[in-house]
């Protein structure tokens, strides 16, 4: 399979809602047009960003439906569909396959720590649901299932599983997933903070849940990585985890920052859905601050 398609700076897409909390049609088309003319690769749709844990079924396929209705062909879609069971996830599988999804994601079972077996029982039941390819998410800080080597070598003898997304902090997972999968295979850097590394280690694209507050500048670090530019690679580095660690200082939760961001970079996605909470009072004026940042570091790096 040829997985150029995959390369590239590929945003987790935001669930995006209209001003009563619903998920809005025109705003999930108003970020996927954004995203494009920003000139990303791709999108990972209903994943961690996707605020996939807070919606039902139907909010999950309408997201599905309403990006691909807006980028369908112009874009590499990658369909998360993890949920708290089997059924759920399988159902969201095939929804996705209809609508012409590129390749199908998901996390490990959630809730009940289940044995190694368990998760790739569940994972290889997705997969067998659809004809699409397959990308294994790993990430232990919010499922609390860290993917082992053992594990990852027996999911990847199935031919459908043709990358891993990889969130956990070290970066030697990332070189241990490569080393062990080799080149026709995705490993995609999850770590924003780490998406230079990440990159020089091994990985072959990233996905991530800040791009989209900053697609010019990640856009910006791979051209500067896939050019051997290593010193300005470190740098813009630097300033994208000055704005993200900004991103995590005000008192609601990082994508809420991230949506009221959106909204003075022009484009208006909502706000979060409980427990994730807002951003609000003082700090909702300090979101001006984290814009001139990011508007100063794309002046900086030229974009
Ligand atoms: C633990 C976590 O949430 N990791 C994020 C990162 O992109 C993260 O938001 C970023 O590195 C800032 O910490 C992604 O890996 C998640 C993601 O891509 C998704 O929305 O599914």
């Amino acid at each position: 399979m040829n997985l150029e398609k995959f390369k590239g700076i590929i945003p987790a897409f935001y669930a995006c809602y209209d001003d009563a909390g619903e998920v809005s049609e025109m705003r999930t088309k108003d970020l996927c047009n954004y995203l494009y003319e920003k000139g990303v690769k791709g999108l990972y749709v209903g994943g961690s960003s996707g605020e996939c844990i807070y919606q039902n079924l139907e909010e999950r396929k309408a997201t599905l439906k309403y990006v691909a209705e807006a980028v369908k062909g112009k874009l590499t879609l990658i369909a998360h569909v993890g949920a708290p069971s089997t059924r759920e996830s399988v159902a969201l599988a095939k929804y996705a396959e209809e609508l012409g999804y590129d390749a199908l994601s998901a996390i490990p079972p959630i809730y009940f720590k289940l044995p190694d077996s368990s998760v790739i029982k569940y994972w290889t039941e997705i997969m067998e649901s659809t004809k699409l390819p397959f990308i294994i998410y790993n990430i232990p800080q919010t499922t609390g299932y860290n993917l082992s080597l053992q594990a990852f070598k027996k999911l990847i003898e199935n031919k459908k599983v043709i990358g891993v997304k990889n969130s956990s902090m070290p970066v030697m997972d990332i070189e241990r997933f490569k080393a062990a999968a080799g080149e026709d295979f995705i490993v995609f850097n999850g770590p924003d903070e780490q998406y230079v590394s990440g990159r020089v280690i091994g990985a072959d694209s990233g996905i991530g849940g800040t791009y989209a507050a900053m697609p010019e500048l990640l856009l910006k670090a791979e051209e500067f990585v896939s050019s051997g530019n290593f010193e300005q690679a470190k740098n813009i580095q630097r300033d994208i985890n000055d704005i993200i660690i900004a991103l995590c200082s005000l008192n609601g939760h990082m994508y809420s920052t991230i949506k009221e961001l959106l909204k003075l970079r022009g484009v208006n996605v909502g706000s979060v859905r409980g427990p994730l909470e807002p951003v609000t009072g003082e700090d909702l004026n300090k979101v001006e601050e984290i814009k001139n940042m990011i508007d100063q570091a794309i002046l900086k790096y030229g974009r």
